[in-house]
């Protein structure tokens, strides 16, 4: 697992457009809304179980039904294909559950 470099970086948000760069701390941040705080939990519980399996973890924060989610990785001090990776599954588990509950 190496640093992406800035290019790489601007490559992969290329494709996580609702997600915040903090280029100084080499992390990625992005805020959902959901239906309720069910919802949210349920979401939270989804990534909390493929962080496991990747043993790559989130920093986040809910408050009801608003998940606040960082990506960083602390063993290169930046950004990792991990945190691309996550940022993605986070958006597949949130499109999923908003296409569910339509
Ligand atoms: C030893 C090291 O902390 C572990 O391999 C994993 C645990 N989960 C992790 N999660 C994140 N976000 N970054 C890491 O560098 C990381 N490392």
């Amino acid at each position: 697992m190496h640093k992406l470099t800035s290019l790489e970086i601007t490559q992969a948000l290329a494709s996580l457009a609702q997600w915040r760069l903090d280029a100084d701390k080499g992390a990625i941040t992005r805020d959902y809304q959901f239906a309720d705080f069910a919802q949210a939990f349920g979401f939270m519980a989804q990534v909390a179980i493929a962080s496991e399996k990747r043993n790559h973890h989130p920093e986040w924060f809910n408050v009801y039904n608003k998940v606040r989610i960082t990506w960083t990785t602390h063993d290169v001090q930046g950004l990792s294909s991990n945190d691309v990776e996550m940022a993605t599954l986070c958006d597949n588990a949130f499109a999923a559950i908003r296409g569910a509950a339509a």
